[in-house]
């Protein structure tokens, strides 16, 4: 079994427990429920370094990368070094993310958030409105091209862009809807933890130019960017680089200005 394969299995039963707890009809009563978001692709867009930069304690691929962060401080510091948008892991299990972790960013700061989740269910994206964020992560690798259809229509639908992401052509060519508003692509192969910039590279052409590209994964050079931006990327997925340092708001910082000089 790949590790997708158990991650979505897990989520099933977690989102089944969570669903019974917590019904959508609490959801949409929450406050934030309410607020107008940002968008993540229009501030992409209007962006001249186009850094999303991520909160992410562990993985299955790596173990520990940062344990001794508090996301608030993260939040606050990748603010300061004027990033477009933060992802926010939000599974626990395999990632040590939780939605608690959206809301506290969410409280912190109020440019676009992402939330980082495996979705897998129509839940999630009332849970990620209730939650605060701006945008969701649809994974084309877990969805048949109709829930893809259903899903990201749902998030525009609550005012939440859609960040779908792929790994290859084929998972491209079922991800083409209308209601996506950004094309990721992941570096990282998710059913064998191999990166490669080879991914976006070879990808680029085929993603239309009425979406926001989106380069995920394994980016830790100022020249991984400059590359990838002429291939048409407006939007660079960064976690681990900045993670893994004691103050991934001051790595942010320090990157951002390198890239700008
Ligand atoms: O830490 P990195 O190599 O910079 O990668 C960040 C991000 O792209 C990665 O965490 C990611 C991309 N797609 C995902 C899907 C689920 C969980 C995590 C991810």
């Amino acid at each position: 079994m790949t590790i997708l394969e158990k991650i979505t299995i897990y989520k099933r039963k977690e989102v089944e427990a969570r669903k019974k707890a917590f019904p959508i009809s609490i959801l949409e009563k929450a406050t934030l429920f309410e607020r107008e978001t940002v968008s993540l692709s229009l501030a992409l867009k209007n962006a001249s370094t186009g850094i999303i930069a991520e909160h992410k304690r562990r993985s299955p691929s790596k173990s520990v990368i940062n344990n001794n962060v508090q996301v608030q401080e993260v939040a606050k510091g990748y603010e300061a070094a004027s990033v477009t948008g933060m992802s926010v892991l939000t599974d626990t299990n395999f990632f040590g993310g939780s939605l608690d972790d959206l809301l506290v960013a969410r409280n912190a700061v109020s440019f676009p958030l992402l939330r980082k989740e495996f979705i897998i269910d129509p839940y999630q994206i009332f849970e990620a409105k209730a939650y605060g964020a701006d945008a969701i992560l649809l994974i084309a690798a877990c969805l048949s091209e109709k829930e893809l259809k259903e899903f990201s229509t749902l998030a525009k639908k609550l005012q939440l862009d859609v960040l779908l992401e792929v790994h290859n052509e084929e998972e491209l060519q079922k991800s083409l809807h209308p209601s996506v508003d950004m094309l990721g692509v992941n570096n990282r192969n998710l059913k064998t933890f191999d990166v490669s910039l080879d991914s976006s590279k070879a990808l680029s052409e085929a993603i239309p130019s009425n979406f926001v590209k989106v380069s995920e994964s394994g980016i830790s050079s100022i020249e991984a960017i400059k590359e990838l931006k002429n291939y048409g990327y407006q939007g660079f997925l960064i976690g681990e680089n900045f993670m893994k340092t004691d103050d991934p708001g001051k790595a942010a910082s320090a990157f951002i200005k390198k890239l700008n000089a």
